[in-house]
């Protein structure tokens, strides 16, 4: 039988976890949750599995720590992934086909079923080398990141289930990096989904009239573009990363008068609507950018109104914005740069993550959580074709959460120095 610590076997079971159809919004829950917890038997972690909501299991796996009055340690990641459109890639997204360069090609190579492999693989060493933990390790695989988190992380963070498991710190997704250096994150930009609404007067095509819906309505997509230029050219100029600006994009767009043939050609039609994905930064005013919506976007004036399909917060149960310490106050901070280090890694300066991951709902409580995915020398190919995974960068990957892992686990310092400066 091959060696389980094999490049070889390592890799297959990569490649055994992308093969599993968990792509939303029809993921096979149960085959992934066997799967972890065959896993789990084989590295003699405690497993148990928990529904928050029926048919999307959560598994939640433990290293127990040789002293349980310390608090722990918890790696996340979702077990989900998002579509594809699979004539447009070129090799078949749950194939995890590998190339001649070693790439591995799947939906979730990058989001983010690496991840959870990579810290089963660093367990899997670390038990090998005969490393014990003081701390317990918790691994929790999540469902429904994709589509909020809502019947997953969010319902797992609020628990008193979670609660009894007193974790100090989280690790959660983050992003790959086009250099050498690993990305790190420390917060998030809060997802706002606007959608306003014009109403006008019908008329003739051929009428040149003022007050048709969509004239409303475009003079609003005129205002909301203005805005979204001043926003990236600070990025464009350097002056603000992805994370630090607010980013509105115009994701549907919905009017006309529909016929057999297609849409009625000589009609102007009375409503018209537009729906943007908004980002806002952890420092951004969120009332002023509502008022800019009332006044500028969708003004009574026109006519217009305005709604959010999801209108997150940026601040945390506590009123604060949601932001990991990643100064002195937050010792895992600098453990993960040493062992990160240690591993001959680079890490860059930490960042605002531009989209949402669960680690917010973590956050949310109050705890420390940081998005790090460690893949480098690696295009950004989340939610994108061809999504794929060198499996060089991915066993060294592994070295590196075996660094951290072994760092944190033995850590007996203070949790938190917040409280006494
Ligand atoms: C608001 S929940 C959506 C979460 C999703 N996460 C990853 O892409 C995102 O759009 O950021
Ligand atoms: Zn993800
Ligand atoms: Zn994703």
């Amino acid at each position: 039988e091959e060696d389980p610590l094999s490049s070889s076997s390592i890799v297959s079971r990569f490649q055994r976890y992308l093969q599993i159809n968990t792509v939303q919004p029809n993921p096979q829950y149960y085959e992934a949750a066997d799967f972890i917890i065959s896993q789990a038997k084989s590295l003699s972690l405690e497993y148990h599995t928990v529904e928050f909501v029926v048919g999307k299991p959560l598994v939640l796996l433990k290293w127990p720590g040789s002293n349980p009055n310390l608090p722990s340690i918890l790696l996340n990641s979702h077990t989900d992934v998002v579509p594809f459109e699979h004539h447009k890639w070129t090799h078949p997204p749950l194939g995890a086909h590998i190339d001649s360069h070693g790439n591995i090609y799947a939906r979730g190579s990058q989001d983010m079923k690496c991840v959870g492999m990579q810290y089963l693989e660093a367990i899997r060493r670390l038990k090998a080398s005969g490393f014990e933990p003081v701390r317990s390790v918790y691994l929790s695989f999540v469902p429904d990141e994709e589509i909020g988190g809502h019947g997953g992380a969010e319902k797992f963070a609020e628990s008193d289930e979670f609660k009894k498991l007193n974790v100090a710190i989280v690790l959660d997704e983050g992003l790959p990096s086009p250099s050498e250096n690993y990305r790190a994150f420390y917060g998030e930009r809060s997802p706002w989904w606007l959608v306003i609404k014009a109403v006008g007067a019908p008329g003739h095509g051929a009428k040149l009239y003022d007050n048709a819906a969509l004239e409303n309505l475009f003079k609003s997509i005129e205002s909301v573009r203005r805005f979204r230029a001043s926003q990236f050219d600070l990025l464009k100029a350097g002056l603000k990363a992805e994370g630090e600006v607010v980013s509105v994009n115009m994701v549907s767009l919905k009017a006309g008068t529909p016929s057999p043939t297609g849409f009625v050609m000589n009609l102007q039609p009375s409503e018209a609507e537009a729906g943007f994905d908004v980002r806002l930064p952890p420092t951004a005013d969120p009332e002023s950018l509502e008022r800019r919506i009332a006044e500028e976007w969708a003004p009574v004036s026109r006519n217009m109104t305005f709604e959010f399909k999801q209108k997150e917060s940026i601040y945390d149960k506590f009123g604060k914005p949601a932001l990991t310490a990643i100064d002195s106050s937050n010792p895992w901070w600098n453990l993960l740069e040493e062992a990160v280090r240690n591993a001959n890694g680079k890490l860059g300066n930490p960042e605002i993550f531009p989209a949402s991951t669960d680690a917010r709902y973590f956050r949310n409580q109050g705890l420390p959580a940081i998005g790090f995915s460690p893949m480098a020398n690696t295009p950004s190919l989340l939610h994108d074709h061809n999504e794929f995974l060198n499996q060089a960068e991915y066993l060294k990957g592994i070295e590196v959460y075996e660094s951290i892992i072994k760092s944190y686990a033995s850590y007996v310092g203070r949790d938190n120095f917040k409280d006494e400066l």
